[in-house]
């Protein structure tokens, strides 16, 4: 059994984006990415699995069940879920991060338990915010409110993983740090990631599979090799690449043409799918 499966959504914002008859499936300890262009619906297809848009029934399936039927309660125990914008809230990370707990809280209990200590207190220590944990979420930068939110979402101990441009803020010491954590959890503990990320290179690095979106309709998915080439990419971004293999890790690496004086640029074909 996969442990998600979208089948046709077609879900968005009433009388205007709609999603196009997506449709994949995630076996679980995959990292998946989404990309595209902006305004592909990316977020769109990321907010009908998190619960922040109503689902249609029959669309999206997580170990099988129908996620329409989920209570808030029951989702936030099996997803989490990290966006770009963070909250603008005056309490400690430690605090923050323990709000990753709140799903497990039995009826009447008001406290922490020993256990929830040891779990934030882990995560935070994994994203390298240990340190600044008496510090107020409002008073930290913003690629230190990320790591807070990543170490949040972790401490949820979910079984899906969901992360909007999880590496917006960061520099390239924390983004290889974050994603090398994510990446591990999949392989070692079983999670399963969707994330919608950007930078192509980074996807490349680090997803075992990538759903490309256009126009709100997911235009290839398959695994990095697959899909990172100039047909595909220029196709999509209208832009024109060179994509060459990374010698260390053999995955596709994507190099950008700019149209400074002196560079000779191709013109860019636009393929007919
Ligand atoms: N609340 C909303 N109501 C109506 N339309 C919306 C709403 N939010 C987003 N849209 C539209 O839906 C489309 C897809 O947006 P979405 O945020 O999913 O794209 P995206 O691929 O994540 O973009 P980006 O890369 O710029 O973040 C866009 O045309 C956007 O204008």
């Amino acid at each position: 059994m996969h442990l998600v499966e979208v089948k046709n959504a077609n879900y968005g914002y009433a009388y205007a984006f709609q999603l196009m008859d997506i449709s994949f499936e995630l076996r679980q300890g995959m990292l998946a990415g989404i990309i595209g262009p902006n305004g592909s619906g990316k977020s769109t297809l990321l907010k009908g699995i998190s619960g922040e848009l109503a689902l249609p029934e029959n669309q999206v399936f997580l170990k099988g069940k129908d996620l329409a039927g989920f209570t808030d309660t029951e989702r936030a125990k099996e997803i989490a879920v990290v966006t770009q914008f963070s909250e603008p809230i005056d309490i400690s990370v430690e605090e923050y991060v323990l709000m990753g707990r709140i799903p497990y809280r039995k009826k009447y209990q008001f406290f922490e338990t020993e256990r929830d200590y040891e779990i934030a207190q882990k995560y935070m220590k994994l994203t390298g915010i240990y340190p600044l944990r008496a510090k107020k979420f409002s008073k930290l930068s913003g690629g230190e409110q990320q790591l807070a939110s990543i170490a949040k979402a972790l401490t949820q101990e979910p079984s899906l993983l969901l992360l909007d441009e999880p590496t917006s803020h960061l520099d390239i010491s924390h983004q290889v740090q974050i994603l090398d954590l994510v990446h591990r959890l999949t392989k070692e503990a079983g999670l399963t990631v969707i994330m919608v990320i950007h930078d192509l290179n980074l996807a490349s690095e680090y997803c075992d599979y990538l759903m490309l979106m256009r126009s709100g309709a997911l235009y290839r998915q398959g695994t990095p090799n697959a899909i990172l080439n100039p047909r595909n990419i220029e196709d999509v971004y209208k832009t024109e690449v060179h994509t060459q293999e990374n010698p260390r890790s053999k995955k596709p690496a994507v190099f950008l043409v700019s149209n400074k004086t002196g560079q000779v640029r191709r013109p860019t074909k636009f393929y007919l799918t």
